[in-house]
């Protein structure tokens, strides 16, 4: 049977624009943050991406499912966005790894599919307009609940996202061969493999709660701090940031990420600001102003920190988005701490710039060395 004969299903956007596709994956109603990413590949990575925590998400790419799902390529042990939008998917996956079809696995997790609707339409207009808060269905809208469920569209915001998703508990991953270091990741709603690119270069990781005080990082006593990804606003993580000012203070080697990077940049008194529709997918190239470089990664986010906001006393910008030019990477002068706003870890999207995690080793090197 072609997955064409599937149930209808239907995205309304805020502005009251409504497209009619097919279903896939788990039936049911969802509101969320409509985004776009343009990876064309590691469809099961970003899915279980949980900085995606309450959004709906497009693939731009065309096609998507073909190779399949398995056990491994998961980036968390769940699906945190609330829908899942393809033009296509693909009922019979080819790969020697796949175990299971996109569909099976959006259904596992309970996630809402829709495809068959002209991606690209929506794509510009969400580019044209900002992203823009939806309603994904396998429901009819009717003229009676249409009303209903734009004012809901409209009172929608995504919040308390990393206390929902952050790790109530420590827990520690052993280093993979003979320990090195001892790295404390602060889970924001962290990605698999910032955890294993620090296991592979030798560091035990110890997963601590968002929350986790300087004072409890004081008696812990890791070697560096590793702040991760995560959803929502950077701003709404008031206690976070509080905790923040006073990490710093402990002197210990800090690498942030993405989420990570917007904190620390909040902490130290910058500003972030919401973009029209944000920097998601695997192609973005980025300026590291120290080697004049231009690297392809892999970003995904909808804020980003203003570098001007920064004092240049404390902190320098250290790389730019060649698009858009937002700061995409902050160099502290006065402590040792880098972040930024892509994501050296990859998954999915390039490995290019991978090397910051042992640039942050280097860092807890030289500080050993200094003591
Ligand atoms: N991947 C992330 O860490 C995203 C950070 C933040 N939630 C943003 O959208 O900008």
């Amino acid at each position: 049977m072609s997955i064409y004969n599937a149930d209808h299903a239907w995205l309304m956007l805020a502005d009251g624009t409504t497209y009619e596709g097919r279903s896939f994956g788990a039936k049911g109603t969802a509101i969320g943050e409509v985004v776009f990413t343009t990876g064309m590949t590691g469809c099961q990575e970003t899915l279980t991406d949980p900085s995606y925590f309450g959004q709906i998400t497009v693939q731009t790419f065309p096609l998507i499912g073909n190779y399949g799902t398995n056990d491994d390529d998961v980036e968390s042990d769940d699906i945190y966005m609330k829908g899942y939008i393809v033009r296509e998917w693909c009922d019979s996956p080819s790969n020697f790894r796949a175990t299971e079809r996109i569909d099976n696995f959006l259904k596992r997790h309970g996630t809402i599919g829709l495809f068959d609707i002209d991606t690209r339409a929506l794509t510009r207009r969400l580019r044209e307009h900002g992203v823009m808060n939806g309603v994904i269905t396998t429901e009819p809208i009717t003229p009676e609940n249409r009303e209903q469920l734009l004012a809901q569209l409209g009172a929608f915001v995504i919040r308390d996202a990393v206390d929902t998703i952050s790790t109530p508990a420590q827990r520690l991953y052993p280093a993979h061969g003979p320990r090195k270091y001892r790295v404390a990741l602060f889970d924001f709603g962290y990605k698999r493999n910032i955890r294993e690119s620090l296991r592979a270069r030798g560091c035990d990781v110890l997963i601590v709660p968002a929350r986790t005080t300087a004072a409890e990082l004081a008696q812990l006593k890791p070697d560096g701090i590793l702040l991760s990804n995560g959803p929502g606003d950077p701003g709404e993580n008031v206690q976070v940031i509080e905790n923040l000012r006073d990490i710093v203070a402990l002197g210990i080697p800090i690498m942030g990420v993405c989420l990570g990077h917007q904190l620390m940049a909040l902490a130290r008194g910058g500003k972030t600001v919401k973009l029209g529709y944000g920097h998601r997918g695997g192609n973005q190239p980025v300026i590291d102003f120290e080697t004049g470089r231009t690297f392809v990664t892999t970003q995904n986010h909808g804020y980003a920190v203003l570098g001007d906001s920064l004092d240049p006393a404390i902190a320098r910008v250290s790389h730019v988005n060649a698009n858009d030019k937002t700061c995409e990477g902050v160099e502290y002068l006065d402590v040792p701490v880098f972040t930024v706003q892509f994501h050296p870890e990859a998954c999915a999207g390039p490995a290019d710039t991978s090397f910051l995690f042992d640039k942050f080793l280097r860092m807890i090197d030289k500080q050993k060395e200094g003591k």
